[in-house]
């Protein structure tokens, strides 16, 4: 990844969470990084970084071994209609971040000639912590393996079917926000019965942290630690009963749905 120039061309929320991730890799030089966007003031404090921050997407493209389109879903077409001029189509790669948009679609903008993935990240990629799922056309082995290589750099990375993108989107790009909205949650409990919010959150934070963590770690399915903290007639068990009394698993499956739902109406 060291010798490899990459462009982020509207570098938005996502976009910006990428850059944050690379730029803390050892694997990835901020000289070969650009970042576009329409009003890129907002990114100029990477600047002083080594980064290159641009309103120009043809220019950013032109000089880029990845091309990152780091755009809406609905400026995805006009984007491609843009930048296609400069494109080299055999020399470089397309990887698209957006949310429903195929890689068929893509391609009737493109060469055919054209590398093209479409990988989905998650926000945690700022710390390094993303899960990124990707799935690609007219590209090698080798191609596929830079592309896991990029987004091992900031997180972890699986190749999936195309079919699964949109799958991919809700699980592991919704599903921060889902996570997040509980702890919320069960923060707003932890001030109920007795603590300030700071404190509260701090211990649903690494309360959090630490369950992923053991699951991760330890290789276990979920239930199998739960049934380690739910003492027979104790506190634990009354607390989750009451909750799947209110649909909490169900809860969690339909708006899993609900989103997955949408993106067929993006
Ligand atoms: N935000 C998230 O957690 C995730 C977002 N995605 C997908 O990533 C894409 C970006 O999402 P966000 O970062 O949330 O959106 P965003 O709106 O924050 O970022 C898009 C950026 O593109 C810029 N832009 C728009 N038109 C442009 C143009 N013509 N030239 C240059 N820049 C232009 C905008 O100014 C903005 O900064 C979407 O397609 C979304 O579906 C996928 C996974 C997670
Ligand atoms: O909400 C959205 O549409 C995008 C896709 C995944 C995360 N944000």
């Amino acid at each position: 990844m060291k010798n490899k120039k990459i462009a982020i061309i509207g570098c938005g929320n996502l976009g910006t969470s990428i850059a944050h991730g690379l730029l803390e890799s050892e694997e990835f030089n901020p000289q070969n990084l650009t970042l576009t966007k329409r009003h890129p003031e907002s990114l100029f404090y990477l600047q002083p970084k080594g980064v290159t921050v641009i309103s120009d997407n043809s220019q950013a493209a032109s000089d880029a071994d990845l091309v990152v389109l780091g755009v809406k879903p609905y400026n995805v077409p006009n984007i491609l209609k843009e930048i296609r001029p400069v494109l080299k189509p055999g020399k470089q790669t397309i990887v698209s971040l957006a949310t429903g948009v195929t890689l068929e679609e893509m391609q009737t903008e493109l060469d055919p000639n054209t590398a093209l993935f479409r990988a989905m990240p998650n926000i945690a990629a700022d710390i390094q912590e993303s899960i990124t799922c990707i799935c690609g056309k007219n590209g090698s082995t080798e191609l596929e393996n830079q592309i896991k290589c990029l987004f091992n750099s900031i997180g972890i990375s699986i190749v999936i079917e195309e079919h699964l993108m949109e799958a991919a989107t809700v699980l592991g790009a919704c599903g921060v926000a889902y996570v997040l909205r509980f702890m919320r949650a069960m923060t707003q409990g932890g001030i109920q019965i007795g603590f300030d919010a700071k404190t509260a959150n701090m211990i649903v934070n690494q309360t959090v942290k630490g369950a992923a963590e053991l699951i991760i770690k330890k290789g276990i399915h979920p239930e199998e630690a739960i049934d380690k903290v739910t003492t027979p007639k104790g506190c634990t068990i009354v607390g989750l009963n009451e909750m799947e009394h209110h649909g909490f698993s169900a809860a969690m499956v339909k708006g899993v749905l609900a989103s997955y739902n949408k993106i067929e109406k993006l």
